[in-house]
């Protein structure tokens, strides 16, 4: 299963919401470049005066005046110029804080299922490269689109108005730049994707080589990966040599057209003008406002493209958006704390059920132990009753409330997972452990920490509770880490806990000390432990042996080995090992 991408008109749309509630900001930052251009296009047509003047004969004190207008409104454009460039600057800021805050809150609140079922890959890679290219594109993009717009236009509306016999000759380069844009865009994308794909590929080679150095030494690696260092720069060369070759026909087409231009005004403008149909300032006018637009006409051309790349970037990121969540929660809240299976169906794949219809039923502060072998949906049904997928058949309540309808931050309220897996964030320990319960003070972090036996080395560390963990802080073996999250799991208070391998990643001593100060601490909640060991299956007050995706057997460890079942035997055989 792929995360989705959006078609284009949902990029439109989302693209047009943005518009829509940015309309007042965008009029005032369009409102100042049509200022800003307006005084630019003041400068050529006091020369254009001058030349009409001066040629018809004038006193010296209207050049003055002229030349006093022509001066301010140069001064005028800087300072509008400067006020334009910094509120569109802002802009782009706001609107790029805007979409990232919004994304992360989208990719925070995706349904678990799905980030597994996808991999987490694309999911990273449109956090990062996607929002990367997007930033460009609406920081500086954006704004330069609107200015170059707002200036082309005004200089267009500007030269027709003053003599549109003239203002003809300006559009001469327009079919020759256009057919040439249109073929550097159509192979432009490809090329640069390559291009990247290239420089990722020479990175990876290079990064792999480095970390496993040793590797690369001991098995004497060395000329082999030298060859693929070489080879993915060969490949990084062509790619190049590609852009390169494109840009080489685009910069000499529009600059020809840019050349064009105004030689086209000048030469017809001064037939014109010899006839009687313009006048010379007319001509000198509008030479200059063709050369003044090309300015922002090649910025048009440079953010068409960037813009092109942008919007395939934000068709992956509003993707993310249309995955539909797996839940909807009610308003109905559970009686009791009571967790109880129906009838449970649950299959990764349509069609291949793993769980075939179980029916549980948790006693209220039961601990049950859940064994069997290898594949047999152990997890599976852990992750059923911790409400972690919707089941695909059948339900999983508690007090009488479907799990899947509970508000998430209820859920795991009521019942919570502890798996191998937990990442410790960037930050202070007790930031990490606040994750569980934001209010919580410092005595109650200290109790959470006691309660899994972790105190004693956190107070250790350098600074206690305050100290940086995570990547590029002080370092926490897998151990810690787990006891990190079990602390979580103390401050978070849930009713039932699942555990599934909680424990596994300590060496035995350590597991059973920390099942015992475990123990201590879930006295009086329900607890499923998937049982990797059986040792924690005796302690246990029920035991479900689950094979093939059933309850085979279920009971209480005693019972179940005097029974002589499949319990039984596995619960001799370990006794033997
Ligand atoms: N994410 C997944 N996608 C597809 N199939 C899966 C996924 N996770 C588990 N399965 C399949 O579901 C079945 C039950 O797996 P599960 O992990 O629940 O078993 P288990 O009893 O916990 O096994 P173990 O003790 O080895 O962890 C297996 O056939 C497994 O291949």
């Amino acid at each position: 299963m792929k995360l989705p991408i959006a078609d284009s008109a949902a990029v439109r749309a989302y693209t047009a919401r943005l518009f829509r509630t940015h309309r007042s900001d965008l009029g005032r930052i369009a409102t100042l470049h049509t200022l800003a251009a307006v005084a630019g296009l003041t400068g050529p047509l006091v020369l254009g005066r001058l030349v009409d003047a001066v040629t018809g004969g004038t006193t010296a004190t209207y050049v003055d005046t002229l030349v006093v207008v022509g001066v301010v409104a140069v001064l005028t454009q800087t300072v509008l110029i400067r006020f334009a460039q910094r509120t569109s600057m802002v802009f782009g800021e706001k609107v790029f804080a805007e979409l990232r805050e919004e994304f992360i809150s989208t990719v925070t609140s995706l349904p678990l299922s799905t980030v597994e079922r996808a991999g987490t890959g694309d999911l990273v890679a449109r956090t990062t490269n996607d929002v990367n290219r997007l930033q460009h594109a609406v920081r500086f993009g954006v704004p330069r689109v609107i200015v170059a717009v707002v200036t082309i236009t005004l200089t267009v509306v500007a030269s027709v108005l003053l003599s549109p016999l003239v203002a003809v000759a300006m559009f001469v380069g327009v079919p020759g730049m256009l057919a040439i844009v249109r073929w550097y865009l159509k192979r432009a994308t490809p090329a640069y994707q390559r291009e990247s794909a290239s420089y990722a590929a020479l990175n990876g080679t290079i990064t792999e080589s480095v970390e496993g150095a040793r590797t690369v030494d001991a098995l004497r690696l060395g000329p082999r990966r030298q060859a693929r260092v070489d080879a993915d720069l060969r490949e990084a060369f062509a790619a190049e040599k590609v852009t390169l070759d494109l840009r080489t026909v685009l910069f000499p087409g529009i600059d020809l057209a840019f050349v064009l231009a105004p030689a086209a005004v000048l030469l017809w403008g001064g037939y014109l003008a010899s006839q009687g149909y313009a006048t010379l300032g007319a001509v000198t006018t509008i030479v200059m406002f063709t050369y003044q637009v090309s300015g922002p006409v090649w910025e048009l051309i440079f953010w068409v493209d960037e813009i092109q790349v942008a919007a395939t970037s934000l068709a992956r990121i509003v993707g993310v958006q249309l995955v539909e969540t797996d839940r909807t929660a009610g308003d109905v809240e559970p009686v009791d704390e009571d967790l109880s299976a129906r009838g449970l169906r649950y299959a990764y794949r349509e069609g291949h059920d793993v769980l075939h219809g179980i029916d549980l039923d948790l006693r209220s502060g039961e601990r049950l132990a859940v064994v069997g072998p290898s594949g047999a949906g152990k997890s599976t049904l852990g992750r059923m009753l911790a409400g972690i997928h919707p089941p695909t058949g059948g339900s999983v309540t508690v007090g009488g409330v479907p799990l899947v309808e509970l508000p998430l931050e209820d859920l795991r309220g009521h019942v919570a997972l502890v798996t191998q897996e937990h990442h410790v964030f960037v930050g202070e320990l007790a930031d990490n452990l606040r994750l569980a319960q934001e209010d919580a003070t410092d005595a109650d972090l200290e109790r959470a920490l006691r309660a899994v036996d972790a105190w004693e080395w956190v107070a250790a560390l350098p600074d206690g509770l305050r100290t940086e963990v995570g990547s590029g802080g002080t370092p926490l073996t897998p151990a810690q880490a787990q006891q990190v999250a079990l602390a979580r799991l103390v401050l978070l208070d849930p009713h039932t806990l699942v555990l599934d391998e909680a424990t596994s990643l300590l060496d035995p001593r350590a597991a059973r000390h920390l099942e015992r100060s475990l123990s201590a601490v879930l006295e009086g909640r329900t607890v499923v432990a998937i049982a990797h060991r059986l040792h924690t299956a005796h302690d246990a007050d029920r035991v479900a042996v689950v094979d093939g995706g059933r309850i085979t057997e279920i009971g209480p460890h005693d019972e179940l080995v005097a029974a002589g079942g499949d319990y039984a035997a596995l619960w001799h055989s370990w006794q033997h090992e």
